[in-house]
């Protein structure tokens, strides 16, 4: 076998939703901090055509690059690409990349429980692992500092006239939309319907509102749609169903840990959500992310949450990516029939 170029990743999935990790064959890119690491990733395209493009990758596959850490307290420090944006932060891809570092031994497992701290491009992160027979069974990770930016701001989209919407930051920016008004009962067989429709109703926030993170000027666009489901509560019990639509057009499977810190944000805000209370979000497929309110802080001048959320990956396989240096498409390619929802 020939190659020009050798990339090792590990392959997983937290709850339904690929987050692959590359763990050997990539140098650290240039850049101070992790921040600008991740900017100079997403200005140059190459390693982001290579894993993502097909037929390395597909629209379905986010892909994290392990970078030595800036910050003296990190452990381990993360590079996150989704199929269109690298983002400050995710929560599938955060407890995916916990779990590859501590189930392959990258970084040592204490049973029952190992606390690492990891860097991610948007700031570090706490994460607590309870660990049983080698492996990481459940990854806690104390996402970011979360805010509710908009509460029932007027949306117009096209076609389907204003909406009364929420917009919010959980890691990463957010307008949120009631599921029930826009006809969904989230049911697995509504995924093509919320890809296509959350892409229109993202693209309207970013022209009518543009979203500004107080000390991220950096970060200037919506990446996501939620689809949220009622809140039903039990005590101290909240569940509620949760789709996130993803660009180009894709639904994320796992409840997105994002989005989940982002609706705490938004509850708590609304004086719907307290520190005493767990709320369980439910994706298309099922699966689960549970959150709580750890604490509250400050973003510039926005009140914010501290959320810490909760779930679950499992490795898939083990890959090496290579490139044969007569590939005619060294970067790959993609096409509309599976890039972008139609
Ligand atoms: O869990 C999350 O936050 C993410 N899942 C894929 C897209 C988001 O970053």
């Amino acid at each position: 076998m020939r190659s020009t170029k050798t990339i090792h990743v590990i392959s997983a999935h937290a709850e339904g939703e690929v987050g692959d990790v590359i763990v050997g064959g990539v140098a650290p890119p240039p850049g101070e901090t992790i921040w600008e690491q991740s900017r100079w990733i997403a200005r140059d395209q190459t390693l982001r055509n290579f894993v993502l493009n097909e037929p390395r990758g597909g629209v379905f596959r986010h892909v994290n690059l392990l970078v030595p850490p800036k910050h003296p307290e990190a452990d381990a420090a993360f590079i996150i690409m989704e199929p269109e944006d690298t983002p400050p932060m995710s929560g599938s891809n955060s407890i995916c990349v916990s779990t590859v570092l501590l189930d392959s031994g990258i970084l040592p497992m204490q049973e029952p429980v190992t606390e690492i701290t990891l860097e991610a491009p948007g700031g570090l992160v706490r994460v607590r692992a309870e660990c049983r027979n080698g492996k990481a069974e459940r990854i806690f990770v104390q996402n970011l500092p979360s805010f509710a930016e908009r509460l029932d701001a007027k949306l117009e989209v096209e076609g389907l006239g204003t909406l009364t919407v929420d917009t919010a930051y959980g890691g990463d920016s957010f307008v949120i939309v009631d599921a029930a008004a826009m006809g969904f009962s989230l049911k697995s067989d509504e995924a093509h319907d919320i890809a296509r429709l959350g892409v229109r109703i993202t693209n309207a926030t970013n022209a009518q509102f543009g979203f500004h993170h107080p000390e991220n000027p950096d970060w200037r666009h919506f990446s996501f749609c939620l689809f949220a489901g009622p809140v039903e509560r039990t005590a101290e019990d909240l569940r509620a169903g949760a789709a996130v639509a993803i660009q180009p057009g894709k639904v994320d499977r796992s409840p997105t840990g994002t989005a989940l810190s982002a609706r705490m944000a938004v509850l708590h805000a609304r004086g719907e959500m307290g520190p005493e209370d767990r709320l369980t979000a439910v994706s298309l497929i099922g699966s689960t992310f549970s959150g709580r309110i750890a604490g509250t802080t400050k973003v510039g001048d926005r009140p914010a949450i501290l959320p810490e959320i909760s779930g679950r990956a499992w490795i898939t396989g083990v890959h090496q990516h290579m490139l044969d240096p007569s590939d005619p498409w060294p970067e790959g390619y993609r096409l509309t029939d599976t890039w972008g929802a139609r």
